[in-house]
């Protein structure tokens, strides 16, 4: 596999605290991997920086091998990622105009929005509401509509922070089926933070576990919770132990 981003030296700081230490860290092309860790561990922090929402004070981002500033980088270049949070930032106008609205900004021709549109809004089982406002959506609706606006774009690399965790949980199982089978068929490298095993166990391929701003173990997400090291295995059991995973 190809490496798309790494992390070399990296660090963050912040008030003379160092908030992320990560002396290599690569995500591979084509890769699901999941970031899972305790409140405050750094997940978001890792995840702005791999996106280049943030520079780090400290050591370099490497992006197709080459090193790049979060302050400086293309327009180009930036679009080839998508960001999608926890509370989606949705507009004031209905679905299918926020669903195709990046796709405007690119000035993508017309004919070629209305099929990608079509076909999003399909995907992921929205089309009966692209004439509703998108403001009024349901919790799992509105996180439906921001997945779609992120995918349209077609990302090399598909940054998510917790987008299931304000869902209920049939709500929440049935979009991480719907959304596995999309990453599966378009395989978009994703980075997704995750508060919860069970989500991570059901989405990735591999998984990063962050503690006190370390990665203390990555690889495989099956091997990662059956072989927890022992830097991690206190946090991984006691998921393990409340759902006998
Ligand atoms: N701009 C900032 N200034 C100071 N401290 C910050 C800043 N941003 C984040 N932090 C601190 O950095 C640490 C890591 O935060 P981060 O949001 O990355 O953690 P997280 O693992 O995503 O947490 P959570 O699971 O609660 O969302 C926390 O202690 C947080 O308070």
């Amino acid at each position: 596999m190809k490496k798309i981003l790494q992390l070399q030296e990296v660090k963050v700081i912040a008030k003379k605290q160092t908030l992320l230490d990560v002396p290599e860290f690569t995500l591979q092309q084509g890769d699901l991997l999941g970031v899972i860790g305790p409140n405050g561990a750094g997940k978001s922090t890792l995840l702005k920086v791999l996106s280049f929402l943030q520079a780090p004070n400290e050591g370099r981002v490497v992006y197709k091998g080459e090193e790049k500033h979060a302050n400086t980088l293309s327009l180009d270049i930036r679009r080839r990622f998508a960001v999608a949070m926890q509370q989606p930032l949705l507009f004031d106008t209905n679905v299918q105009q926020n669903v195709v609205l990046g796709l405007k900004l690119r000035k993508e021709n017309k004919k070629i929005i209305n099929e990608k549109v079509d076909y999003w809004l399909n995907k992921f089982q929205i089309d009966h509401l692209a004439k509703k406002n998108a403001l009024s959506l349901s919790g799992g609706e509105a996180q439906r509509v921001n997945l779609a606006r992120a995918l349209i774009l077609e990302p090399e690399v598909l940054f998510l922070d917790e987008p299931f965790s304000a869902l209920d949980f049939p709500t929440k199982a049935q979009l991480i089926q719907d959304l596995k089978e999309i990453l599966n068929d378009t395989s978009t490298t994703t980075f997704f933070v995750s508060h919860d095993l069970l989500e991570i166990k059901h989405l990735t391929k591999s998984l990063a576990v962050i503690m006190n701003g370390n990665v203390e173990q990555i690889g495989y997400t099956k091997e990662v919770i059956d072989q927890p090291n022992q830097a991690v295995a206190p946090f991984l059991n006691k998921w393990k132990e409340l759902y006998t995973l």
